[in-house]
């Protein structure tokens, strides 16, 4: 079963979604972020969208340009054989440039297929010659013989005029044999034939130029006698053509049809007429289409659908990811310092007791901090003071902490940190100097000149210790430092 393009995308977003509500671990949070900068980026996407659709645009407006000029080109000559004039050369080769210029990469027409569009009584219709509906309009092996496509709709009594006819390549059309009444022969034979059937990039022009001839030939054509054999009897199921072998009837030579067949026999040399090509069919010429510019469309619309599509899916994933990061934050954020909170310790902590276990670290730490007289701060300075102590005090303990070590606000006038690598005598060292720096930080000074104190309690994790023991033990050392006058590091 093949799965659209389209399907994939939804099934690889919805995978990714999965992912994030799954595991919200930092792992994917961060993949996630990643994959937000690149892929979900709107504007970036925005951009490349404008651009395509730009791009394409341009491509349509220069393929219009070049159709309306072949178009002018076409009905000049034209209007110039409806007074009888021929074309000068130069004329000619302008008209043959432009079909040059504007023909697509297929330079040789290798198969030329049939596609018919016939009036019956009433409708115009499209027979493919390869469709099994219908018979073949030209049978290779078999040439029963070719003709102009006239069918005789018997059951009407009306003459009925296969019109015109589109020439393929494969799948895609290339040209389009027009027959006119009222018009002089068009000089074909100067221009090659095997321009006239290249792919031109003008459907558009073309297919009305093409609507607007046919209307035209169906209605003189309709009240000609045209459609009568020499006998007088109708003509029945002409099928086969070959528009290189017409392209190659000159306006002096009588239209001579070798074959076609009537009532299921086969008549050799019959003709429509015993008068001059010139004087029964005054012009017939193709007319180069391409559903190029058709296909552009179909393309940006394309484009269109899918960028928006995408457009769509980041939208909703930003919002989303948005909002995963902002329950995320909620969830593991203290509020004021922005610090992690305690549940980010409960969930993040415990899993690196295992690596402390399997002695993939040598030393962990936990340091307790607790700003000493902190009541009195806020009795005396009132409480914004105290939160803005609190801030300050964690951006302080943020800055001199490594990337490595995590740092919580516990509650109150709290803080945690947690180290691995260090020994004691580094931890006590280190502790020291935050709690020597804590005395100077410039922001608390402004409000408080004599600054505040911190006491720690730390202490390095036992083997095996559970994390609650660990607390518990360096709470008390916190205490001790309380005990022993504040503003002291005690270790153990
Ligand atoms: N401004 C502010 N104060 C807080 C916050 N959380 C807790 N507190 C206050 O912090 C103070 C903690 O006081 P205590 O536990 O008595 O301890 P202390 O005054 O620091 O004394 P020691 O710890 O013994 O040095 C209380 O007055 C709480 O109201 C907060 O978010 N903002």
């Amino acid at each position: 079963m093949k799965i659209h393009k389209k399907t994939w995308l939804a099934l690889l977003w919805l995978l990714g979604i999965t992912l994030v509500v799954l595991h919200g671990t930092n792992e994917i949070i961060e993949f996630s972020k990643g994959k937000a900068k690149s892929t979900l980026d709107l504007n970036h996407n925005l951009q490349v969208f404008s651009e395509i659709t730009e791009h394409k645009s341009r491509e349509v407006i220069k393929r219009i340009e070049l159709s309306s000029r072949l178009l002018a080109k076409q009905t000049d000559l034209i209007n110039l054989m409806k007074r009888r004039e021929a074309p000068s050369d130069a004329e000619l080769s302008d008209y043959s440039q432009l079909l040059k210029s504007t023909h697509s990469q297929i330079s040789v027409i290798t198969t030329i297929e049939g596609e018919i569009l016939y009036r019956s009584s009433k409708n115009f219709s499209l027979i493919q010659n390869n469709s099994l509906s219908h018979r073949p309009l030209f049978n290779r092996t078999n040439r029963q013989g070719f003709a102009w496509d006239i069918y005789y709709d018997i059951a009407s009594e009306q003459p009925s005029l296969l019109s015109s006819i589109l020439v393929k390549e494969g799948d895609h059309p290339v040209g389009q044999i027009v027959i006119a009444h009222d018009i002089t022969w068009f000089p074909l034979l100067k221009i090659r034939n095997t321009e006239l059937l290249l792919v031109n990039k003008h459907y558009l022009a073309g297919f009305h130029f093409l609507t607007n001839t046919t209307e035209k030939v169906r209605l003189e054509l309709t009240n000609t006698e045209l459609f009568k054999t020499p006998s007088g009897k109708p003509l029945k199921n002409l099928e086969a053509f070959q528009p290189d072998k017409i392209l190659k009837l000159s306006p002096n030579r009588e239209f001579n049809i070798p074959y076609y067949q009537l009532d299921g026999a086969i008549h050799e040399k019959a003709l429509l007429s015993e008068a001059p090509i010139s004087d029964r069919w005054s012009l017939l010429f193709m007319i180069p289409i391409d559903q190029e510019i058709d296909i552009l469309y179909k393309e940006i619309s394309e484009t269109l659908t899918n960028m928006l599509l995408i457009l769509v899916v980041c939208a909703v994933l930003h919002k989303f990811i948005a909002y995963h990061f902002r329950i995320r934050e909620l969830t593991f954020t203290d509020e004021l310092t922005k610090l992690n909170n305690r549940q980010h310790y409960n969930l993040f902590v415990p899993p690196r007791l295992h690596l402390h276990d399997r002695e993939k670290i040598q030393h962990f730490g936990l340091m307790i901090i607790d700003v000493d007289k902190f009541k009195s701060v806020n009795d005396t300075y009132g409480h914004a003071i105290g939160d803005l102590v609190l801030k300050a005090l964690a951006e302080h303990l943020k800055a001199y902490c490594r990337e490595s070590d995590l740092v919580y606000r516990f509650g109150g006038e709290e803080f945690v940190i947690i180290t691995e690598g260090d020994n004691l005598e580094q931890l006590e060292a280190f502790a020291n100097r935050l709690r020597e720096l804590a005395s100077q930080i410039e922001i608390i000074k402004e409000h408080i000149p004599e600054g505040i104190t911190i006491s720690i309690g730390i202490s390095l994790r036992q083997p095996k210790e559970p994390l609650t023991e660990l607390f518990k033990r360096t709470d008390n050392f916190l205490y001790k430092a309380k005990q022993n006058g504040r503003n002291r590091v005690e270790v153990g």
